[in-house]
């Protein structure tokens, strides 16, 4: 298995988490697009403010490389609106792949109504412009129960709004690697919760990210059925992969 090819291979860190500048972060996601480039990764998620020049670079060199960025990251709270606006934007910026997150903190309110509205309307905006929509339900907020929920009730608006559509073209995905757990809980993708995930996706797809970090994991999830998986440790992954193999 080339487990390359269902790597998004990521960098989200602001220039304030990581207390560098946006020059040095720029740098840093093209160092990224440049070893997605050398080792044929699929994909390299970055925040939206470098989309336009790291489109740029893997243009120039003539690559395939697949550019996605996160919205609403990493809370997801800010407004429909708000999302649709920086969605927008990311896309006329040259994005391939949207990655959302889904207001959840509603979600555990009970709203319903404003959950499905902002899952609509911007996987609309993505359909219309032929982008891959993924919808981050942050797995560590949630009980088993409430997994299983929001991904059917998320599987069944994309099936009643987007009958037309090709489903698998919409994802959704289990953290963002930034929620903060307590007492050693894991914060990301666990087996447990991608199980149940993959158990109620329907004809969506699934991706695991968020604390993905051998290549026996990553092997073991896309046994499982996950289609994609995000990770900022991409290329020791990989270099894992080989040795292991013993290329
Ligand atoms: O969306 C991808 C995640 O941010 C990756 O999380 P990670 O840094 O734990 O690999």
């Amino acid at each position: 298995m080339n487990i390359a090819q269902y790597l998004d291979s990521t960098y989200l860190k602001t220039p304030a988490q990581a207390g560098i500048s946006e020059s040095e972060t720029l740098q840093k996601d093209k160092d990224l697009t440049q070893e997605a480039i050398d080792n044929g990764i699929f994909a390299v998620m970055i925040r939206p403010d470098y989309v336009s020049e790291i489109k740029k670079y893997i243009q120039e060199r003539n690559s395939n490389v697949v550019v996605g960025t996160v919205i609403g990251f990493h809370e997801g709270t800010c407004s429909v609106e708000e999302k649709l606006t920086e969605a927008s934007k990311a896309i006329r910026d040259g994005a391939d792949e949207l990655d959302f997150v889904i207001n959840y903190n509603a979600y555990l309110k009970g709203d319903l109504e404003l959950v499905e509205r902002e899952f609509v309307q911007c996987t609309q905006l993505c359909i219309q412009h032929h982008k891959i929509a993924k919808w981050i339900i942050e797995i560590a907020a949630l009980n088993d129960g409430q997994i299983a929920d929001l991904t059917k009730r998320i599987s069944r608006w994309a099936e009643e709004n987007f009958p037309e559509s090709n489903l698998s073209d919409i994802f959704v995905k289990s953290s963002t690697g930034f929620y903060e757990t307590t007492g050693g809980k894991p914060n990301g993708a666990t087996f447990e919760g991608i199980k149940i995930m993959l158990d109620h996706a329907g004809k969506l797809s699934v991706k695991a990210a968020g604390g993905v970090r051998t290549p026996e994991d990553a092997k073991k999830m896309i046994d499982m059925g996950v289609k994609r998986i995000g990770t900022s440790s991409a290329l020791a992954l990989i270099k894992n992969q080989s040795a292991s193999e013993g290329y």
